[in-house]
């Protein structure tokens, strides 16, 4: 087994089990076969794994802003000196396609490495003073102890949105993976350590969400909570985090919509609607939802679309040439097949798929629905999976109505070769991310984060670090 597939909680330096011995097994979503046991740890691991964190913090703070650039490049360079390894144990627990396992790691190391640059320019300012002989300055200041709680859909990356900024910014984390997907985020242990980040930095605990969750909520120790998962957790979170003021991040849930006007270019609109609703099988925050067709293309681009979503391979992620891998579990694939059948009943066409894979398991056909409405339950539920419901739309306004006529507020696409109407929608679609004719659009150079009921806090960009700072203000006189 590989040194990076730790079956152990990082805890104050120790490697260590659950203080009952109880586990969890952990199962590769595409064969259901298990892979192997994590510790089941609860409040009491979390409460000294807090501890450890905060009894570190004054130290590590203390680093100068170098010597954590430093310890950030080490890690993101050991992050690519391992990426192999790493996508393996993704896609292993996680299901996706080995290629896109492999992207999410380098996209891990690519923010580890931006927030090593950040932190170098992270400075307070010098205020001119309306007052005579008094200097107004303000500094900025690590918020302390964080807690990182993060999803099972890319347990490298959101990890990396999280650890990055929170290690350049000063601040020790105990981290809870999602508990389906545990072992992306031990081996951030492993390779923390090995660079040489100190004992009570970096602790991993994996377990009972509600035992772990409750303890990080209540301890006051705790300064701030960053969250990505969905929004019903979110709001519990939020609630929980009133208790002891704690600051709070949160990447909550998405219903991206996907607008295609009669004047895009449609070989690019398809090729984005694919990318956009079939990454990660259609299991990411950002995927697309709802895809808006206006009535010109609508005939040509809903065909175009169901001719490619039947042409994908799908196949366990490990496998050569597979483009879509299972769902994570027996839940998710059950919430599928019922969007489905509810968007059928409401006379909704299918083009495409419609049903589980042949393959069985935990695979679902990538899907597309013709004739979609409003009525139908994807319209406002996050379908976080392959089915592409097409809705057909007459005018600009109408599009942008429906776009905006959700609780979320993450990410939107559009494709249209206006530029008037470009600006129009820039101003008109109320969400944190937009592609206008592109929907790869995600880098650590942005600040990353929804609206409405996707979250708040702002991850990658110069935002991503202030997050993980506090700013003080002094003002000096009597000289
Ligand atoms: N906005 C973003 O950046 C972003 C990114 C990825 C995923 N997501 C969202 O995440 C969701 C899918 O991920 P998921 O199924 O893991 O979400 P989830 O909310 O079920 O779980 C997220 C994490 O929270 C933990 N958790 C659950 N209950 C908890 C509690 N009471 N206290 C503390 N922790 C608790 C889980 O164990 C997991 O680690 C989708 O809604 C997706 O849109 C958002
Ligand atoms: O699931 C949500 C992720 O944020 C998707 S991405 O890594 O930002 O593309």
């Amino acid at each position: 087994m590989s040194e990076l597939l730790r079956q152990a909680n990082l805890i104050g330096g120790e490697w260590v089990g659950a203080d009952d011995g109880g586990t969890i097994n952990v199962t590769d979503p595409s064969s259901g076969d298990v892979i192997g046991q994590v510790p089941n740890a609860g409040a009491e691991e979390t409460r000294r794994a807090i501890a450890a964190a905060h009894d570190a913090f004054p130290a590590y703070a203390a680093k100068t802003v170098t010597e954590r650039a430093a310890l950030l490049r080490a890690l993101s360079a050991e992050i690519i000196a391992n990426a192999d390894e790493l996508a393996r144990i993704l896609t292993l627990e996680q299901g996706k396609p080995l290629t896109e396992s492999k992207g999410e790691v380098m996209s891990s190391a690519a923010y580890v490495q931006w927030f090593a640059e950040e932190i170098r320019r992270a400075r307070g300012e010098v205020i001119p003073s309306p007052w005579p002989n008094r200097r107004l300055m303000t500094t900025k200041h690590p918020v302390g102890v964080v807690a990182a709680i993060t999803p099972w859909n890319f347990p490298s990356s959101m990890l990396a949105r999280k650890l990055g900024p929170a290690l350049a910014a000063g601040c020790p984390v105990v981290v809870k993976p999602a508990t389906a997907t545990p072992y992306s985020g031990i081996a951030w242990g492993v390779l923390a350590e090995r660079v040489g980040f100190p004992p009570g930095v970096v602790n991993i605990l994996t377990g009972s969400a509600k035992a772990i969750g409750g303890e990080i909520m209540d301890n006051p120790k705790v300064r701030k909570v960053t969250f990505t998962g969905s929004t019903e957790i979110g709001k519990e979170l939020l609630r929980g985090a009133a208790g002891t003021v704690k600051k709070v991040s949160m990447e909550l849930g998405g219903n991206a919509p996907f607008i295609v006007f009669d004047d895009a270019d449609l070989d690019r609109a398809v090729d984005g609607a694919m990318i956009a609703k079939f990454r990660n099988a259609g299991q990411t925050c950002i995927c697309s939802n709802r895809v808006y067709v206006q009535a010109g293309i609508y005939d040509a681009f809903v065909e175009r679309l169901a001719e490619r979503a039947r042409a994908l391979t799908v196949a366990p992620g490990l496998e050569d040439g597979a483009e879509q891998g299972p769902m994570v579990d027996a839940p998710a694939l059950a919430k599928i097949s019922e969007l489905v059948q509810d968007a059928v009943d409401k006379g909704g066409k299918v083009l495409a798929g419609g049903a589980p894979h042949e393959r069985g398991g935990l695979f679902y056909a990538p899907t597309v629905i013709a004739d979609a409405t409003p009525e139908m339950r994807v319209t406002q539920e996050e379908i976080f999976g392959p089915v592409a419901p097409v809705y057909r739309f007459e005018t600009e306004e109408e599009a942008i109505a429906m776009a905006n006529d959700t609780v979320y507020g993450l990410a939107a696409y559009a494709y249209t070769g206006d530029l008037g109407r470009t600006f129009r929608l820039q101003d008109g679609l109320e969400y944190g991310l937009i592609g206008i004719n592109e929907v790869l659009i995600v880098t650590p150079e942005i600040p990353f984060g929804g609206l409405k009921e996707s979250g708040m806090g702002k991850e990658g960009g110069w935002q991503g670090l202030d997050d993980y700072l506090e700013t003080r203000y002094t003002c000096i006189g009597g000289f």
